[in-house]
């Protein structure tokens, strides 16, 4: 096992022999047991070379690195490679056997739309009888057990735990969310795919990746790497639909609500309580809002459409799936009053759900509450503020998660987006409570308020101490509903 180890990290040089077994592998010193093999991994804040000796006190027996150690242990063996964080993913891969090969896996990616795309594919794939997994933003399951999600795409030796968990438990597919930081370090290097989902690129991440694109290679190495035998489904009305699947050697597919495509979905009728549809000419109900969820279900019946599933019982299935939690999620107060809760943390989702909600609304008036994310690409902040300004009768501009910046530098460079006028169409209220709650108070009966940013997050993150903080709760509270 030692020696596939070894061999499967693709090694330029192995310093002494090799340990007769080891019992985990670790990518932090802080996690390190006795016959522990640690990866060294060049971070963002720090070097992972620098706890190479420190890992070898608390019993790492294995040490891979890119640089080698100016003084050695003799009794220790050392491997080199040029890529540590591909040596992890590679190692891991055949410590927990294999694990992708024995599962049908789905990843999505893209901007907006990953989340409820990978979550409504593993509700319905669940609903037509399979045992699933999936690894979104909001949750980790395995078949019926959850998991608090740490991440969207969890690490390479994470990735690989739970799929081994899943296969044991007799799962047959896992849907799983491909975030851009995924791609770039290596974490899903090896995972086997059976197909490729791409929803759309926009505004994100610039402050990881640098340029916009940067950011579009990442996403596009995912589709480059799929086998031949998977498939790789494309958004034809997205700019950079095709341009993902250039040099991709999967079955392409593409879904499209303006052209031609193996997928075509038509919107026939909107409401604020569902939508009419029809996919590839068949007309269905479904209970989501909004074009881009369209988008999403074209996504979500392409793909059980490649992975061979009853087009019959999807048509009928879709029909009777329900919103994932925070994304476009609504409370009704007795009075009349409208919440939406929604995950709209980007410029390109904020405008997609205000002007969901401006096609809906009738007469309706439209409050928004929106804070920007701290120690995040910061060039969104004034855009989003200038969005929703203009697209709201009022606007509440307020605190996400500000993480460890300062709340009020956030909300000076959200406003640097507001011209005068602008600015007299907003509030500021630092406590996202008391926004919630002022915006409901403005708003009377038919009114509608947008609570943007946070969808399913339980917490508020505040100098890096996470405090209890739900969205939905305060909306609740606040429309007497709780
Ligand atoms: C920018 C980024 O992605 N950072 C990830 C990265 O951390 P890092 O580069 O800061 O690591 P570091 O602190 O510099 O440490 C370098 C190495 O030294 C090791 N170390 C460090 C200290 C020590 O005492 N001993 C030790 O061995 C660390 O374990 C690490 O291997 O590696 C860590 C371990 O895997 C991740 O937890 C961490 O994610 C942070 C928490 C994060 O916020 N990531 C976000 C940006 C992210 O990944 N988001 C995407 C997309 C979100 C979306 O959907 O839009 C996601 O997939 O979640
Ligand atoms: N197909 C889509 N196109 C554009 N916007 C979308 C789409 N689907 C959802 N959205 C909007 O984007 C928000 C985030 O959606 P979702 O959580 O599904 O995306 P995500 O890609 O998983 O995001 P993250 O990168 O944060 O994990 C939703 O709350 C909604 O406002
Ligand atoms: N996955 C995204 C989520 C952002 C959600 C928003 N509430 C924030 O905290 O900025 C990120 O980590 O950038
Ligand atoms: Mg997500």
């Amino acid at each position: 096992m030692v020696h596939k180890i070894i061999a499967a990290s693709e090694p330029l040089e192995v310093i002494g022999s090799a340990p007769a077994t080891i019992d985990s592998l670790a990518f932090d010193s802080r996690k390190v047991g006795n016959h522990t093999a640690f990866f060294a991994l060049r971070g963002t804040h720090t070097d992972g070379h620098n706890y190479i000796e420190n890992a070898i006190q608390r019993g790492a027996n294995l040490i891979f690195c890119e640089k080698l150690p100016e003084s050695m242990h003799n009794e220790l063996c050392y491997v080199r490679v040029a890529d540590c964080s591909v040596a992890l993913a590679l190692a891991a891969k055949v410590f927990y056997s294999d694990p992708s090969a024995k599962i049908k896996l789905v990843g999505v990616t893209g901007t907006n739309g990953k989340t409820t795309i990978a979550t409504l594919l593993h509700d319905l794939f669940e609903k037509l009888g399979y045992r699933c997994g999936l690894l979104s933003t909001v949750v980790y399951k395995i078949d019926k057990r959850e998991i608090p999600a740490s991440h969207t795409t969890p690490d390479a030796l994470q990735i690989n735990v739970l799929l081994s968990e899943m296969v044991e438990c007799g799962c047959e597919y896992c849907f799983m969310e491909v975030s851009s930081h995924s791609v770039v370090q290596n974490r899903i290097k090896g995972i086997e795919f059976e197909g490729g989902i791409f929803t759309n690129l926009t505004h994100d991440h610039l402050d990881y990746h640098g340029t916009f694109l940067a950011y579009r290679d990442a996403k596009k190495a995912f589709f480059d790497n799929l086998p031949p035998k998977a498939f790789a489904l494309t958004n034809l009305d997205d700019k950079n639909g095709e341009v993902m699947l250039q040099n991709c050697r999967a079955r392409r597919r593409s879904y499209s609500l303006r052209t031609i495509a193996h997928y075509h979905c038509l919107i026939r009728e909107s409401h604020l309580d569902g939508t009419l549809i029809s996919l590839n000419n068949s007309e269905l109900w479904v209970q989501f809002i909004g074009r881009f969820n369209a988008y999403n279900l074209a996504a979500i019946y392409g793909a059980a459409m490649e992975l061979g599933a009853d087009r019959e019982q999807v048509m009928i299935t879709l029909s009777t799936l329900q919103p994932v939690a925070g994304r476009f999620e609504c409370v009704r107060g007795r009075d009349g009053k409208l919440a939406i809760i929604d995950y709209a943390h980007t410029p390109d989702a904020l405008q997609n759900v205000l002007e969901t909600i401006g096609e809906l609304k009738g007469g309706a008036r439209v409050y928004t509450v929106v804070g920007c994310g701290g120690d995040r690409d910061a060039t969104k902040r004034p855009l989003m503020a200038r969005i929703a300004v203009n697209m709201s009768n009022m606007t509440i501009l307020t605190t996400d998660n500000p993480r460890t910046e300062s709340p009020d530098d956030i909300l000076r460079q959200m406003r640097e987006g507001l011209d005068c006028t602008e600015v007299r169409r907003s509030l500021v209220i630092n406590d996202r409570r008391e926004a919630i709650r002022t915006a409901i108070t403005l708003a009377s009966p038919g009114d509608i308020i947008l609570i943007a940013g946070k969808g399913h997050e339980t917490y508020q993150e505040i100098d890096g101490i996470r405090h209890h903080f739900d969205d939905k709760e305060e909306a609740e509270r606040e429309l007497g509903v709780r």
